[in-house]
């Protein structure tokens, strides 16, 4: 049985087709990454795997239940886009209370060490700064040891020393067992921590693969080179072995060849300006 089974999923809002007959497993212990523009379906179909919402057709399993089924949800841990904390609460009670509705909660000192917001345990929610409430929000979903983590774009606002502490403790979840499910707009968070990608645009599924295969498989490849004057080139190109077999045929100087594989930015804007006619299952 998978963590997370899509099946044929739809679901419209009015006139819009928010998500149009999306299928995707995600298996125990898998960590992967959910790709799109704005509004490509990305949040609604963390909504449909939360219970927070039904599709109009299809079907969703979380752990083989009905995630409107609160057993399903025993074991799912979230972080919306947008998290309210109660104001007036501080960080501390807010830990204790959340973890205080699962049997075996991480103690309250040792998630707030992970998270890097032990000095801030006695603060009210209120005055902590956004990067602050987004750290303390990832670590709420983590506090009932959760088998699944639904995570919608978790480090958007963070600095780079915030982002970093967040993907140590993402990592550190996942290599304990846990299954993630994450949704970004970094391009370099996605392809730092999942191992598997999902590209989605206009509510369909124009990748599944693993990172590894997504990058392989989009044809594009970067030739940096310094030509006769001095400057320095950039191609990228579909084939460099026949740029580089015409470069020398040529007789074009050059020199400082470099030829490296696409990012995942490049492969994922292929993907996306290509829509269903580049799409790699
Ligand atoms: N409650 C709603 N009412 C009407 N339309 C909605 C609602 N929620 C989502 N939509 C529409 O459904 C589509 C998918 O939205 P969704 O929020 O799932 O996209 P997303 O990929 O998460 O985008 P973003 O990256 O901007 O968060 C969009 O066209 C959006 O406007």
């Amino acid at each position: 049985m998978s963590a997370v089974e899509v099946s044929g999923v739809t679901r419209r809002f009015g006139t819009v087709v928010a998500l149009d007959d999306v299928s995707l497993e995600v298996g125990h212990g898998e960590l992967v990454g959910l790709l799109g523009p704005n509004g490509a379906g990305k949040s609604t179909l963390l909504s449909l795997v939360s219970g927070q919402r039904r599709p109009d057709a299809g079907e969703v399993r979380l752990d083989g239940r009905d995630p409107r089924d609160p057993r399903a949800r025993t074991t799912l841990g979230l972080t919306p886009q947008e998290t309210g904390l109660p104001a007036t609460l501080r960080v501390r009670e807010v830990v204790d209370f959340v973890g205080g509705h699962y049997p075996d909660p991480v103690p309250t000192g040792e998630l707030l060490d992970q998270f890097g917001l032990d000095d801030l345990g006695k603060r009210q929610t209120g005055s902590l700064s956004g990067g602050q409430k987004r750290r303390l929000a990832v670590a709420l979903s983590l506090v009932g040891r959760p088998r699944v983590v639904l995570l919608d774009e978790p480090t958007t606002g963070l600095d780079v020393s915030g982002r970093a502490a967040l993907w140590d403790a993402i990592r550190a979840y996942h290599a304990s067992g846990g299954t993630v499910l994450l949704t970004s707009h970094y391009l370099e968070e996605v392809q730092a921590l999942a191992e598997r990608v999902v590209v989605i645009d206009h509510g369909t599924v124009l990748a599944d693969d693993s990172l590894a295969a997504i990058l392989r498989r989009v044809g594009v490849r970067r030739v940096q080179l310094t030509d006769g004057d001095g400057v320095r080139q950039e191609h990228l190109v579909a084939d460099s072995d026949a740029f580089v077999r015409d470069l020398v045929t040529s007789g074009t100087r050059f020199s400082d060849l470099e030829i490296r594989g696409a990012s995942l930015e490049e492969a994922f804007g292929q993907l996306v300006a290509h829509g269903n006619e580049g799409a790699l299952r």
